[in-house]
């Protein structure tokens, strides 16, 4: 369902993404670790059509991202590191008003349905989202994307800043959405939230993607320990797992 081959970014001198080859199949959720810079946040903006490639190509469900961004976009959903509402519409109204602007016709008891089914309340739904945490917002965010039948969901360090609690719920829904069939790409800073929910880690560095895991075969402290080996060491891709 996602797709980068050999995808590459540069910012004047400076190479964000380095070559990337990655893929993400319906059911799967893919975890991108990896420091601050390196590279997980342009390679969701590739995919989301908000960046051009260097080189390569991102391709969602079969389409190239580059030559059709709307097309790929109708097949996502994405939940940025913060969501962005309009604080004066309730988390309803918001939800009606994306959905539109995508094309997307529903009821009002479809839009209830689907925040309920995200872990909104349907009291809260229709209260102002001025007045929303962080972890309502990203339930609208995820409202979006089940409303929208996104069948992949890009998410950029959505767990920063959420209570245990919240992450929790975030983490619920993430594992609802896998077992439908949604391919879900995510981008964290949190090891064992991705050995939790994830099906496969990455790790990213420098713009390179140096390893790939299988979070099922290894624990959370050896999944750290292997993320620190790379994070503190020069070598280049070591592959742990196919
Ligand atoms: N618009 C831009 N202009 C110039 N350089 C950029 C731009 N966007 C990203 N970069 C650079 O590209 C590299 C990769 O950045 P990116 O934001 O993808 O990293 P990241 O892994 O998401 O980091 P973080 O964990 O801090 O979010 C960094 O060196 C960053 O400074």
């Amino acid at each position: 369902m996602l797709e980068a081959r050999n995808l590459s970014k540069s910012f004047g001198a400076v190479t964000a993404l380095d070559g990337l080859n990655l893929g993400v199949r319906e059911g799967e959720i893919l975890c991108l670790l990896g420091a601050n810079g390196a590279g997980k946040t342009t390679t969701i903006n590739l995919f989301l059509g908000f960046l051009e490639p260097s080189a390569g190509e991102a391709l969602v469900d079969g389409v190239a991202v580059h030559r059709d961004p709307a097309g790929a976009r109708a097949r996502l959903g994405y939940i940025p590191e913060q969501v962005a509402l309009y604080p004066q519409l309730s988390g309803l109204e918001n939800l009606d008003y994306f959905l539109r602007l995508a094309g997307v016709k529903a009821t009002g008891a479809a839009l209830l349905d689907a925040l309920e089914a995200a872990g909104l309340e349907r009291a809260a739904a229709r209260r102002k989202a001025g007045t929303y945490s962080k972890g309502m917002r990203q339930k609208v965010g995820i409202g979006v994307a089940l409303a929208k039948k996104a069948p992949v969901l890009l998410l950029d360090e959505p767990l920063s800043g959420l209570d245990p609690s919240a992450a929790n719920g975030l983490c619920a829904s993430l594992r609802r959405l896998r077992d439908k069939g949604c391919a879900i790409l995510m981008a964290t800073h949190d090891v064992f939230r991705a050995k939790e929910i994830g099906t496969r880690i990455g790790i990213m560095k420098g713009g390179r993607l140096v390893d790939r895991l299988e979070a099922d075969t290894l624990d959370a402290r050896e999944i750290e320990r292997i993320y620190l080996s790379h994070m503190h060491d020069g070598a280049g891709a070591v592959m742990h797992v196919g």
